[in-house]
C-alpha cells in the first residue's frame, strides 16, 4: 500500500457550481468512504490566514503556566483542559489501549452564552467554553471562535456529497444538521525522549473518532498514520495547506457500517512540539440518527439501534476520559 490509496478530493470545481461536479465528487466520496474512511481536501476555500492563527492559538495556549491551564479543566462536558497523559483511549476496537496519551489538549465546543437556554437547562454537552483571559492571550477567542465558524461551514458545505454519495437526495441532511453539534481540540504533542516511551504508548493511541466526520487541517509535522481495512498503517499525503478529512463512528453506524470509520494513531518521532487542530462535526443535539433508508434492505437489516448525539458521546467520553461519568437516569449508546 502507498500513500496514493487516500484520494484527494478536488472541491474547486464543486465550489464554483461546475455543472455535473457535485455527483462526480460524490462517487469519489463514495469510493473513498467505502474502502478507506480517509481523504484529503484541495481547494476547500478556507483562507490559509485562518487555518495558520487557529495552529497558533494552539501554541500560544499551550505555552502558559501550567496552573492557567489547569484552572480550566475540562469538565463534564468535555469543555476545557486535558492534562498531559490525561486520556487514555479506552474506546478502541483495534488495540487494548493500557497507556496514557503523551499529548494535552484545550476542548473547544460552541461558544455558547451563560444564560443559552440549554446551558441554563443543564443540558450534557451544552455549555460556555472554559477561556483563558483576554490579557493572557488577547485576541485568542476571536481566532478560535473564527476557526470553528470556517470548519463549520466547511463541514456543511460537504454534507450534500455525503447525500449524493449514499444516494439520497442531496438536501437529505439539512434537517439532521441544522445546529451541529462540534468540538475543535487542540492538541499538543511535545517531544517525548524515546526512552521515556513505555511499550504500547502513543502520541495519541490507536482509535476511531466518535463522531460524523472530522476535518483535520495538516500539520507540517508527520505522525499521523491511518490502518487500512487489510491492516497495513499509511500515511496521508502531506500536501501543504490540506483538510485531512475522516468518517468518525456516528457515520459509520448511521450509514449501517457502509461508510468506514477507520481506525488512526499518532507516533511523534519529531524533536519538535507537534500541534493538531481537529475539528469533529456531528449532527444537532437532538437529532436521532436512525439507520440511513438507502443503507438498509431485505437481508441487510440495521445493525444499530438509534441513536443521538448526547447518547453516543457519553458512551466514547467515559471510556476515554476519567472526568466524563453518566449521571442516574442519563441515557448512554451502547458502543
Ligand atoms: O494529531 C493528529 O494528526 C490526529 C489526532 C487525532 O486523530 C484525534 O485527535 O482524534
Ligand atoms: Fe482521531
Amino acid at each position: 500500500m502507498t500513500r496514493r490509496d487516500i484520494p484527494v478530493l478536488d472541491l474547486g470545481p464543486y465550489r464554483t457550481g461546475t455543472p455535473g461536479a457535485l455527483d462526480a465528487l460524490a462517487a469519489e466520496l463514495r469510493h473513498a468512504q467505502e474502502n478507506v474512511g480517509f481523504f484529503v481536501v484541495v481547494n476547500h476555500g478556507v483562507p490559509q490566514a485562518r487555518i495558520d492563527a487557529a495552529f497558533e492559538s494552539a501554541r500560544r495556549f499551550h505555552a502558559l503556566p501550567l496552573e492557567a491551564k489547569l484552572a480550566l479543566k475540562a469538565n463534564e462536558h468535555n469543555i476545557g483542559y486535558l492534562p498531559f497523559k490525561g486520556s487514555t483511549t479506552r474506546s478502541s476496537r483495534v488495540n487494548v489501549n493500557t497507556k496514557p496519551n503523551l499529548n494535552e489538549a484545550l476542548f473547544v465546543k460552541r461558544d455558547l452564552a451563560p444564560d443559552h437556554p440549554d446551558v441554563l437547562a443543564g443540558k450534557r454537552y451544552k455549555a460556555p467554553n472554559q477561556w483563558p483571559g483576554e490579557t493572557a492571550l488577547p485576541g485568542f477567542r476571536a481566532d478560535v471562535v473564527a476557526y470553528c465558524d470556517a470548519m463549520e461551514a466547511l463541514a456543511k458545505s460537504l454534507l450534500p456529497l455525503y447525500a449524493r454519495a449514499l444516494d439520497l437526495p442531496a438536501d437529505w441532511f439539512d434537517k439532521a444538521f441544522e445546529l451541529p453539534m462540534y468540538t475543535l481540540r487542540m492538541t499538543h504533542y511535545p517531544p517525548v525522549p524515546e526512552a521515556e516511551i513505555e511499550d504500547n504508548q502513543f502520541a495519541i493511541a490507536p482509535h476511531t473518532d466518535s463522531g460524523f466526520l472530522t476535518l483535520l487541517a495538516q500539520s507540517d509535522i508527520p505522525g499521523l498514520a491511518i490502518r487500512l481495512p487489510d491492516g497495513t498503517w499509511i500515511e496521508p499525503p502531506m500536501i501543504p495547506g490540506s483538510f485531512v478529512v475522516n468518517t468518525g463512528d456516528l457515520a459509520h453506524r448511521w450509514t449501517n457500517e457502509r461508510f468506514l470509520s477507520t481506525p488512526h494513531r499518532v507516533v511523534h518521532r519529531t524533536p519538535r512540539d507537534r500541534y493538531a487542530i481537529p475539528f469533529f462535526f456531528d449532527c444537532s443535539y437532538d437529532h436521532v440518527m436512525e439507520c440511513i433508508p438507502t443503507c438498509t434492505g431485505p437481508g441487510n437489516p440495521p445493525k444499530y439501534p438509534p441513536t443521538t448525539y448526547p447518547e453516543y458521546q457519553l458512551w466514547f467520553g467515559s471510556r476515554n476520559y476519567a472526568h466524563i461519568a453518566p449521571k442516574a437516569g442519563e441515557k448512554m449508546a451502547a458502543g
